[in-house]
């Protein structure tokens, strides 16, 4: 029986609310959601923040990595999770090859976004080199969340999903990362698997929140993919994760019990059916 309440804040969250979260030293909790019934969920249950990830590509769609990703698919995926949220700020990834080639794509993949999935705002990886980009698309009035750190869509460049930034010249470049990308106008920033020191003196270094996972309790904020955090993944467990149930077990008993039932005759039963 869940009995967890709305947190205090009846209205929409908007990117301004995230600001004045971090001003005021309240945590911004941010979960994953891919469709509509999860969405409602969470949203419900109040947090702050629904990031459409592309790692749907992964617990979606079943891909190693999410460079498989597409617009069309992360569109849709979006367009499901918007109709289910009345008070969340839903961001969206922008996928693999939608932003990097050049900014004029950027410009049209976040406004597709925005205008044909609903989202509230987009999320992009990358540090310095993609700061123009950024803001051209904030210039656009659509807002930009960074991510910096482990950033799975260079996977095939780093060859490893280990904590990243932790050596000293690492850890100053994504410092300057993190800088430009404020100065660039980004709203916020997700700082991926690395050092809980550094994730601290970005947090204090720039005004905008910092979202952090696998990144320590100094960041403004935290966020995990819901099916890992429900234990809905057996085979996803870094040290990062916080399991809050094992849905796979309870999942599995639920149609194991069903198939028994089937089996046996004991479904349906006479109030179970028409006359
Ligand atoms: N289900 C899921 N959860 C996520 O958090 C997630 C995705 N998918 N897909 C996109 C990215 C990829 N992410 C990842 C991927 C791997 C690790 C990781 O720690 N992997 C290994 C360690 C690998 C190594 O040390 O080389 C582990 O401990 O599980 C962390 C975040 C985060 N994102
Ligand atoms: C892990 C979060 C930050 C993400 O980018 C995703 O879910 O795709
Ligand atoms: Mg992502």
């Amino acid at each position: 029986m869940s009995t967890q309440k709305r947190s205090e804040r009846p209205e929409k969250i908007t990117t301004q609310t995230v600001v004045e979260m971090k001003r005021n030293g309240e945590k911004i909790s941010m979960l994953t959601a891919y469709d509509y019934t999860m969405a409602g969920i969470i949203d419900g249950a109040g947090v702050e923040v629904i990031l459409v990830g592309d790692s749907a590509s992964n617990v979606m769609a079943g891909h190693d990595t999410t460079i498989p990703m597409t617009m069309d698919h992360m569109i849709y995926h979006t367009s499901c999770v918007v109709r289910g949220v009345e008070r969340a700020l839903v961001i969206a990834d922008l996928p693999f090859m939608s932003y990097q080639v050049t900014a004029k794509e950027a410009l049209i993949s976040a406004g597709r976004m925005m205008k044909e999935a609903g989202a509230h705002a987009v999320k992009l990886e990358g540090g310095k080199s993609i700061c123009s980009t950024v803001q051209r698309i904030v210039d656009a009035g659509i807002p930009v969340m960074g991510h910096l750190g482990l950033t799975p869509q260079s996977i095939y460049k780093f060859g490893t999903y280990k904590v990243r930034a932790k050596e000293e010249q690492e850890a100053d470049q994504l410092l300057e990362d993190a800088k430009a990308l404020e100065e660039a106008g980004v709203f916020s920033i997700v700082l991926e698997k690395i050092p809980a020191d550094l994730a601290k003196k970005v947090t204090d270094s720039v005004s905008v929140p910092t979202i952090g996972i696998g990144a320590g309790r100094q960041c403004d904020g935290q966020v995990l993919v819901i099916h890992d955090m429900l234990g809905l993944n057996k085979d996803f467990s870094p040290r990062f994760l916080r399991r809050y149930e094992d849905l796979h077990s309870k999942m599995t008993d639920a149609v194991t019990h069903y198939i028994k039932d089937v089996k046996s005759g004991d479904f349906p039963n006479v109030d179970e059916q028409y006359s």
